[in-house]
This record gives C-alpha cells, sequence and structure tokens, in this order.
C-alpha cells in the first residue's frame, strides 16, 4: 500500500508519531536524514516502547531517506525536525517534496517556524500543532514514550477543514489525545512558557524533567525563570499564572523520566533551539521596551555549552 502518511524526521517525536500511526493500521514512510537510518529502519523495524521497558513488537514500517524521498501528492507530511534544521536549503526541498496537494503539520516547539514555513511553502495547508508528549530516541530504530500529553492543531481558517478533520481523526485513532484550537498562537505562547522554563534548566544542569522538582534549590531556579517568562508572556495574551505555574508542575510530573529535547541535543553536542525559546522571550521583552536576564542568562549559558 502506498503511504499516505510521511513523518520528516527520524528522532524522538518523529519515530513515536510513525510508530502509533503504523500500528493503527496506517501507512506510514519514516523520511530520515541518514542513509543508514533508513536502512536499519527498513531491515530491523522500528519499536515503540511504551514505558514498561519492553520495547513493543517491532513493527514493519517503510522508511527512506530525505534525499531520495518523492513529491508527496495529497499526502500528510509530520514535520518532526527540530527549528534548527529549517536551512534555506532544506526548506527549499521541502517546497519540491510537499506539493500544494499535500498538508504539512509543524510540530516545533518555540517561534519562528511558522513565518518560515508560510513563505517557503505558499498556497500550502500548513497545520500548526502543539504537543505535550514526551519522548526519547533510544537509537535509530526505537522510541520510548516518556509522558503523556495532547496535541493541540490550529483550526485558524487558514488550513482547509477537511485537511484539518483528516489530521485529527488519524492522530486520534492513532491513540494520541487531539484537540482542535481556534487560538493556536495563544497555544504555542503556553507552550513556549513550558520549553523556557523546563528545556534550559534540565540542558544545564544535565537532569531529567523530574528533577527539576527534586530539591527547593532547582524549584526556585524554576519559579524566577517562569516569574520573569510569565511577566512578559501575559503581556501577549498568556494568562493565569499560578494556573500555569501548575500546568509547568504537571508537565514536569508527567514528562518525568524525559530528558527535555534541548538536554538531548545538549548531550550529544547539537545547536539547540534556545535562540526560539528563551532567545524568543529576549525578543519579547525587547519589543515592549523590557529587560529579561534570567532568560538571557539561560540563552547564553545553553550556546556555551556548545
Ligand atoms: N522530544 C520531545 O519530547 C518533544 C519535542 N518537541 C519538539 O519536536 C521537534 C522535534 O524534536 P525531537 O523529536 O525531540 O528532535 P530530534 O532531534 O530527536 O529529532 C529530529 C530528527 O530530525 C532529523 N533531521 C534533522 N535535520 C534533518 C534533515 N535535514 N532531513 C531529515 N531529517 C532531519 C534528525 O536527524 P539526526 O538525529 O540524524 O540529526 C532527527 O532524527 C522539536 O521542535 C522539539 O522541540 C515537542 C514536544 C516534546
Ligand atoms: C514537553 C517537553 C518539556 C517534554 O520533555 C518538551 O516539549 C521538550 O522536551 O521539548
Amino acid at each position: 500500500m502506498k503511504p499516505t502518511i510521511a513523518v520528516l524526521g527520524g528522532g524522538s517525536i518523529g519515530l513515536l508519531l510513525a510508530g502509533r500511526l503504523q500500528a493503527a493500521g496506517q501507512s506510514c514512510v519514516v523520511w530520515t536524514k541518514t542513509r543508514s537510518q533508513a536502512e536499519r529502519i527498513r531491515r530491523e523495524g522500528l519499536g515503540v516502547d511504551e514505558g514498561e521497558g519492553t520495547p513493543s513488537q517491532r513493527l514493519s514500517i517503510e522508511a527512506v531517506p530525505w534525499e531520495d524521498a518523492d513529491t508527496f501528492e495529497e499526502g500528510v507530511v509530520l514535520l518532526a525536525v527540530k527549528q534548527t534544521s529549517l536551512t534555506a536549503e532544506f526548506l527549499s526541498r521541502l517546497a519540491v517534496v510537499v506539493p500544494p496537494s499535500a498538508t504539512l503539520v509543524a510540530l516545533q516547539n518555540g517561534v519562528g517556524h511558522e513565518a518560515l514555513l508560510r513563505r517557503a511553502l505558499p498556497g500550502r495547508t500548513i497545520i500548526l500543532a502543539v504537543t505535550t508528549e514526551g519522548a526519547l530516541r533510544i537509537d535509530d530504530t526505537t522510541v520510548r514514550h516518556t509522558g503523556r500529553g495532547d496535541i493541540r492543531l490550529g483550526d485558524d481558517g487558514k488550513a482547509n477543514p477537511e485537511s484539518l478533520r483528516n489530521v485529527e481523526g488519524m492522530l486520534k485513532a492513532a491513540g494520541f489525545s487531539v484537540f482542535l484550537s481556534k487560538e493556536l498562537g495563544i497555544e504555542v505562547k503556553r507552550k513556549l512558557l513550558i520549553n523556557a522554563v523546563i528545556n534550559p534548566l534540565t540542558a544545564i544542569l544535565r537532569i531529567p524533567n523530574g528533577g527539576l522538582t527534586e530539591t527547593p534549590e532547582r524549584m526556585e531556579l524554576a519559579r524566577a525563570l517562569f516569574d520573569e517568562t510569565f511577566s512578559i508572556l501575559s503581556e501577549y495574551g498568556v494568562d493565569e499564572q499560578e494556573a500555569s505555574w501548575d500546568t509547568v508542575m504537571r508537565v514536569c510530573a508527567a514528562t518525568r523520566d524525559n530528558r527535555s529535547s534541548m538536554l538531548q541535543d545538549a548531550v550529544m553536542g547539537k545547536p539547540t533551539e534556545i535562540d526560539s525559546i528563551n532567545g524568543e522571550i529576549v525578543r519579547l521583552a525587547a519589543r515592549l521596551g523590557r529587560d529579561a536576564p534570567w532568560n538571557r542568562a539561560v540563552t547564553a549559558l545553553v550556546k556555551a555549552i556548545h
């Protein structure tokens, strides 16, 4: 059966989505960065460890190196690469592979990707998504689902309703909690608040998400970074300070064993998404004529790691 869903990026979130969708009987292809990863997935299958320690039965799934991906007429492309991968070269190839008949779903954390994608892919159906699922790639063919969350899809009137319903249905069938949101701009900022606290601190301290709540000193750091970030984002529509803090704490608990995506990058010596997360808070503060010293400091510290 010809795949109707392509997952671009065989990393933590990409392998989780691909594994769940394929297990639910939907025909998927994973577009990987390297030829060797595609070969291993084709040869060994894909294992999704749902947290009990033993990967599920290995799923047979199609995988192709991104450089060999064909134009994906009428398919759904789930974009699961980091913000840092959205280079000019990558975006121009994306514009060839994703024709106007296809739908692109963007799952990036942080801010910046929407403008880049809309500029590079005019006339395409682009659905913005925000997810609080936690995932950790164990190796090229295995992923661990480290935290249950949800996936919010932007119902902003720009995406055609049929494509939106199709994406909602296929993700629900794969067992995800999916919500449509008419206020995705605010959801993006709420998620930005969560990532602006958890990601840099876990990357600097080299601890899993749950570790942030384990000592009063870490909690104090998290609260100071949260308060500053909230006070900036409240000028851009994010409200309910204490409920937002509770949400950050809930995400730490729900993804207790996860290494945040920023910690994963820091450990592997890869560029992180810090500029699209805390760097963005510094820019939003500057637009208000304000400073954001905590965010400036964690941005500098995370950049200094690599
Ligand atoms: N992990 C998590 O729990 C969560 C992540 N997110 C967000 O989801 C997005 C993806 O994160 P995550 O899955 O953790 O990141 P990963 O780094 O684990 O995965 C990204 C994947 O994209 C691949 N890739 C990079 N560049 C290219 C390219 N040019 N062509 C094809 N593939 C490419 C990478 O390959 P290689 O490894 O070979 O470089 C990697 O396999 C990020 O924006 C992140 O913030 C959101 C919620 C939770
Ligand atoms: C939800 C969370 C914090 C899960 O680790 C995440 O978004 C990330 O790691 O980037």
